[in-house]
């Protein structure tokens, strides 16, 4: 089987709680997509870099904040140097698989937002319910895990969304 290509049932992925806390987490864009994921990473403590020329206001306020630490500027292959983890979510298509290909040389995990199975890590939906983690991977459906985890969430007594 290729890197990447499913199992003939379930996801490719192998789940694994990454402790991340104190650990250095590239992110490499500033959108939608990153805003979304950057919510996780900070709950977890993990130090995370953002590299993009543009950043949404919210991902602006947290660099204010000092929270996380955005640099203004194109992706360049050393910004790789020292991570654990990357999240290569421009909207270029060439940039994000520079990003993966770059982690893929130094055996760091990436995920890649537009094109998943050229990465090499996916991201759950997510949700903490009183002491456990609850995280659902499905298949490149990534609405259905949502709902998954809502069914979940709420057969556990938590509130649903
Ligand atoms: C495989 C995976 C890899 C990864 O990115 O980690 C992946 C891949 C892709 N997603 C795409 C699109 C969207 N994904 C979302 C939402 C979420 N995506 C998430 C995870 C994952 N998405 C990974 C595992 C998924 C799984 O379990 O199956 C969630 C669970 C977690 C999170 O993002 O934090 C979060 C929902 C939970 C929440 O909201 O809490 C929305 C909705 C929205 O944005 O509002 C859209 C747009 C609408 C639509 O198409 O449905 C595209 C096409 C991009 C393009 O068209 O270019 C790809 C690329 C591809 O499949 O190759
Ligand atoms: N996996 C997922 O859950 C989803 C993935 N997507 C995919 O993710 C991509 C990004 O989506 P959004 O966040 O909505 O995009 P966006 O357009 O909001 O943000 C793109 C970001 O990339 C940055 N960027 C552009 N060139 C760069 C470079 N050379 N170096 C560093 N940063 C650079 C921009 O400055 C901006 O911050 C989409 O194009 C789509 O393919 C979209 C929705 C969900």
């Amino acid at each position: 089987m290729s890197p990447g290509s499913p199992p003939p049932s379930g996801s490719p992925a192998y789940l694994s709680g990454l402790l991340l806390a104190g650990r250095d987490v590239l992110v490499v864009g500033a959108g939608a997509v990153v805003e979304r994921r950057l919510g996780r990473l900070l709950e977890v403590g993990a130090h995370v870099r953002v590299v993009a020329p543009e950043a949404t206001p919210a991902i602006a306020a947290l660099d204010s904040e000092g929270r996380i630490a955005w640099r203004r500027r194109r992706f360049v292959d050393g910004d790789l140097d020292g991570a654990w983890y990357v999240v290569a979510a421009t909207d270029s298509t060439e940039v994000n698989a520079a990003v993966a290909a770059g982690a893929e040389a130094r055996h760091t995990f990436c995920v890649r937002c537009d094109d998943a199975p050229a990465g090499s890590a996916w991201t759950p939906a997510t949700r903490n319910i009183d002491d456990v983690t609850v995280a659902v991977i499905g298949n490149r459906d990534p609405k259905r895990s949502r709902r998954l985890l809502g069914v979940i969430a709420e057969a556990l007594g938590g509130a649903t969304e």
